[in-house]
Parts: C-alpha cells; sequence; structure tokens
C-alpha cells in the first residue's frame, strides 16, 4: 500500500503558561485521498493538533509523518520547506496578505516549494484556472484580495491552497461564517478540485451536520487525550 499522506505515532505535546494544556495522540492516520472531518469543541486542542501536523510546533515525543516523511526530525527551515511542498492550508480567517492582488495570494506558496511550483506547470495560467473553477469573476485576478467580499476571499484562500496540488489540504473552520447553503457550495468546489487529483483533506469544525461529506468523521475525544492543568 502507498504510504499514507498523514501517519500520527506516539504523540505528545505540551503549551506551557498558565493554563498548561496537553494533548496525546496515539495514531491517527489518514490515506491518500481521503476526506477525515475532525469534530471537537472549543479548546479541545483541535487547532494545536493541526499545527503539530503542519509541523508549526513540534511534539515533545512522538512522530507526525507526511507522505512517509517525518517532519519531528526535521530542521526548522526544511520543515517549512517541506510544509510548503506538501500541505495546502486553509486557514479559518483565510491569512491573506492584505496588500497583495489575488494572483499575489495565490501565487505566494509556490515561491517557497520549487516542486510544487512544477507540478503547478504554467503558474499565472494554473491561478487564473483556479480561480475559475472556484467561481471567482474573471479580472479578479489583479483585485487587492482583501477588497473581495468574504465568500470570494474564501475562495482565493482555496485557490492559494489547491495551487500545485500538495498532496493534503488543512483546512481549519473554513466555513464557519457560512450559512448552510453557502457550506453546501464551499465543499462542493473543494472537493471537485481535489477528486482530480487524489488529494487527502483533514478539515476541522463544529459543525457534526457537515459529517455526510466526508469519508470519515473524527472526534477529538476520540482520537487525543487532553490535559488542562491550571496553575
Ligand atoms: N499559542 C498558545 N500558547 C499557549 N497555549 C496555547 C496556545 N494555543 C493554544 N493554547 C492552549 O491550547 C488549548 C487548546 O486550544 P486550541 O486552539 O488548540 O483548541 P481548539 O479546539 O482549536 O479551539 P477552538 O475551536 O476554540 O478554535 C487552549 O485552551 C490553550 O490553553
Amino acid at each position: 500500500m502507498a504510504d499514507p499522506v498523514l501517519q500520527i505515532c506516539d504523540l505528545a505535546y505540551q503549551w506551557s503558561g498558565r493554563s498548561a494544556f496537553s494533548v496525546a495522540v496515539a495514531d491517527l492516520t489518514i490515506a491518500k485521498g481521503e476526506s477525515v472531518l475532525l469534530l471537537g469543541e472549543s479548546g479541545s486542542g483541535k487547532s494545536t493538533l493541526l499545527s503539530l501536523i503542519c509541523g508549526t510546533i513540534l511534539p515533545d515525543t512522538g512522530t507526525v509523518s507526511i507522505a512517509g516523511t517525518n517532519i519531528s526530525a526535521m530542521g526548522g527551515g526544511a520543515r517549512d520547506r517541506f510544509r510548503a511542498e506538501q500541505i495546502g492550508v486553509i486557514f479559518q480567517q483565510f491569512n491573506l496578505l492584505p496588500f497583495g492582488s489575488v494572483a499575489d495570494n495565490i501565487l505566494l506558496p509556490l515561491r517557497f516549494a520549487p516542486k510544487r511550483r512544477k507540478r503547478a506547470g504554467d503558474a499565472a495560467d494554473a491561478a487564473t484556472n483556479l480561480c475559475s473553477a472556484l467561481g471567482l469573476p474573471a479580472g479578479t485576478m489583479d483585485a487587492k484580495a482583501t477588497a473581495l467580499s468574504v465568500g470570494q476571499q474564501q475562495r482565493v484562500a482555496v485557490a492559494r491552497a489547491l495551487i500545485g496540488h500538495p498532496p493534503l489540504i488543512i483546512a481549519d473552520e473554513p466555513t464557519s461564517a457560512l450559512d448552510a447553503d453557502s457550506q453546501a457550495a464551499f465543499l462542493d468546489l473543494l472537493f471537485a478540485q481535489m477528486a482530480s487529483h487524489d488529494t487527502s483533506l483533514l478539515m476541522v469544525s463544529h459543525d457534526p451536520r457537515l459529517g455526510e461529506r466526508f469519508d470519515r468523521v473524527i472526534r477529538m475525544e476520540d482520537v487525543a487525550q487532553i490535559e488542562r492543568a491550571t496553575a
């Protein structure tokens, strides 16, 4: 069998500080092409887990492997480059560059990821094609990203995550600001784009109703042990 896109083994991590929070995940695997919804209450450590998967924070013990490579053993610079190559991230607040154009924002991850840039082919064409597939009006490429509506900014964030076909998309509550119809439309667009490249998705949400759209639903309390120690 091909390497899973994500494999977590015996992970433990603790935030330090006044209200120390720790999370432990014995085993979590996501297969190539699989879509997984991660549900959990506010404060249950979902964003912490996503940061560990992206390698923006490192586990105290255990390993996180992306496409067969243990990122926990990499140095910071190598880990940043590996993340840019392998993972497309959609943040809750989109995190678009405020002064950048739509094109600048979509092309951003390719700047740090030569293999991903190669996979994208002609990068400007790829960005334009993604915009049109995601329903952004022609001519928005030169607009300032933050001048767009929230729904349009969300599409820009999706295009930025998808460009160059990273094998794993990580999305942290990308639909929390949307009504039910817009949520469904958003997922339609995302899944349609992912299907053509066997892309895997790990998406965090509070909303169990989204579960039917995913191959698998996991709950934070089933995959992770968490502890809070207030000093
Ligand atoms: N940067 C940080 N520094 C110190 N502690 C942190 C930090 N980020 C998170 N924590 C701790 O981790 C706990 C879990 O936070 P986290 O954001 O991972 O939960 P969540 O499930 O994503 O919550 P929400 O659904 O509200 O976004 C927090 O209550 C806090 O104690």
